[in-house]
């Protein structure tokens, strides 16, 4: 039996971009697309409908037109219908283009084929139910992150992925030179993704590990430790998982962290400190902001 999605259209104000995506995905949905419709965005997700009853979608449509409120923002149109499996595979192919990140990525879907030359680096993917198109500003803000990381020679270089999605940024970090990358994501349909995009990646299958979990079972695949953490989850999680960063980490180890809003930036940076990290460098893009970090000299 073929399972039935909701497919949840939103018409916003392009400046509730960020609050939206940040509602959805606290919501449960999977696969964010977005497109410009002159001076307004459509933001299409999906959720499963054995899950969700139309009453939760209600109350997601309340809750988008708070966000606005407060915001003081037009408020934005929601709506839904069911689909199919087969239509929304389709959904993603209409919707989802080639995005340029940073100075150096090219973000290709799979089903499209990519230019034999290109100046940059041509990152393909097929996130399938999980999270991380490259088209939501904290991936994106990972990826710049990674690019200025990475961006003097290094070998032998180990990165810890938590939160992997679809596998972007430990794909990512593999394509600028890391040489190994363990990722880890709670949700199993993150882990069929990862294999897929490894593979779509031409990744040696012992360079990108991935694993279904979260911190712990890193602890125990890689005891002595990684080079760089990166981790594009919301605040609340990531402020759960700090106290453990400092055991993944070898001295001199540096961590990329995003997923995180701009108001609870500070929470973020108190528990950092708390537990022997420094913030060297907070980027934002408007709601959002990516921390990069170092461990405190002993
Ligand atoms: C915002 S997505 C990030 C995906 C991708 N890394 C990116 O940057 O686009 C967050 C991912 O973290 C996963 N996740 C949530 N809580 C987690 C936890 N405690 N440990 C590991 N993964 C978690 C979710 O399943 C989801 O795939």
């Amino acid at each position: 039996m073929s399972t039935s999605w909701w497919e949840i259209t939103i018409l916003c104000h392009p400046d509730l971009e960020d609050s939206i995506f940040w509602r959805l995905e606290k919501f449960g949905c999977s696969g964010m697309v977005q497109e410009i419709k002159g001076k307004s965005y459509v933001i299409r997700a999906y959720v499963p409908q054995l899950q969700y009853q139309s009453l939760d979608l209600s109350a997601l449509s309340l809750w988008l037109q708070q966000d606005a409120l407060i915001l003081e923002l037009p408020q934005p149109l929601a709506r839904w219908k069911l689909i199919d499996e087969e239509d929304w595979a389709q959904s993603w192919k209409q919707h989802w283009e080639p995005t340029e990140v940073g100075d150096l990525f090219l973000i290709y879907p799979a089903w499209l084929t990519p230019p034999e030359k290109s100046d940059r680096l041509i990152l393909r993917l097929d996130p399938g139910a999980a999270f991380g198109t490259g088209t939501h500003q904290t991936t994106q803000l990972c990826l710049e992150s990674l690019e200025m990381r990475l961006s003097k020679p290094t070998s032998g270089l180990t990165v810890a992925d938590i939160g992997a999605g679809s596998g972007i940024l430990s794909i990512g970090a593999i394509l600028l030179g890391a040489a190994q990358a363990y990722a880890v994501d709670i949700d199993p349909l993150s882990v069929q993704a990862v294999l897929h995009n490894r593979h779509l990646n031409n990744i040696n299958p012992s360079s990108l590990v991935i694993n279904q979990g979260s911190i712990e079972q890193l602890l125990e695949l890689v005891p002595e430790g990684v080079d760089g953490i990166i981790c594009n989850i919301l605040a609340e999680v990531i402020i759960e998982l700090i106290p453990q960063f400092s055991k993944l980490a070898k001295p001199n180890a540096w961590g990329i962290l995003s997923g995180i809003l701009l108001e609870q930036s500070q929470a973020i940076a108190d528990t950092l400190e708390q537990h022997g990290w420094i913030v060297a460098a907070l980027w934002k893009r408007q709601q959002w902001c990516c921390f990069q970090i170092r461990m405190a000299q002993a």
